[in-house]
């Protein structure tokens, strides 16, 4: 099977919440909660999966993002390479362009939700930089 690459964004803004959305049920992991991404295509940098991934689902345009963390999980169905980073200069107001649910969540909230089981150490390392 062949690893998939997602470009993944942790989006913080200026009071410290983190942009959650809800994955449609019909797909991989659906009914879940993500960080908004998607499959970096063949001839994208990460970034640029990233810029225009975060522009279609949640309608912010980002200026920079930096490397938070990348891992690979295995699924039964799925492999993938998550290469998250993450986002502080964007603009824009966050809405659900594909009529998933959003959310901004605080870092202590974020722990709450049902994430797919691959984003463990995203959550672990946003919850170990909570001041
Ligand atoms: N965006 C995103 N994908 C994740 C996360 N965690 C995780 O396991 N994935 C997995 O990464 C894979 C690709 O993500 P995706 O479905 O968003 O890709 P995409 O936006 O390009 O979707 P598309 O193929 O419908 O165009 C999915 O199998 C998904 O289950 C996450 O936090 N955010
Ligand atoms: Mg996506």
């Amino acid at each position: 099977m062949k690893r998939i690459h997602v470009a993944v964004g942790v989006i913080i803004d200026p009071t410290d919440r983190i942009l959650i959305a809800k994955r449609p049920e019909h797909l991989h992991q659906g009914g879940k909660w993500e960080f908004p991404g998607g499959k970096v295509e063949i001839g994208e940098t990460t970034e640029q999966a990233l810029i225009r991934e975060l522009k279609e689902e949640v309608n912010l345009t980002v200026f920079s993002s930096e490397p938070f963390i990348k891992l690979s999980f295995d699924y039964p169905d799925k492999q993938v390479l998550l290469d998250v980073h993450s986002v502080i200069a964007f603009t824009g107001q966050a809405k659900g362009m594909e009529d998933q649910q959003i959310k901004w969540v605080s870092k202590a909230e974020v722990i709450e939700y049902n994430f797919p089981e691959a984003n463990q150490p995203i959550l672990e390392k946003i919850i170990s930089k909570q001041q």
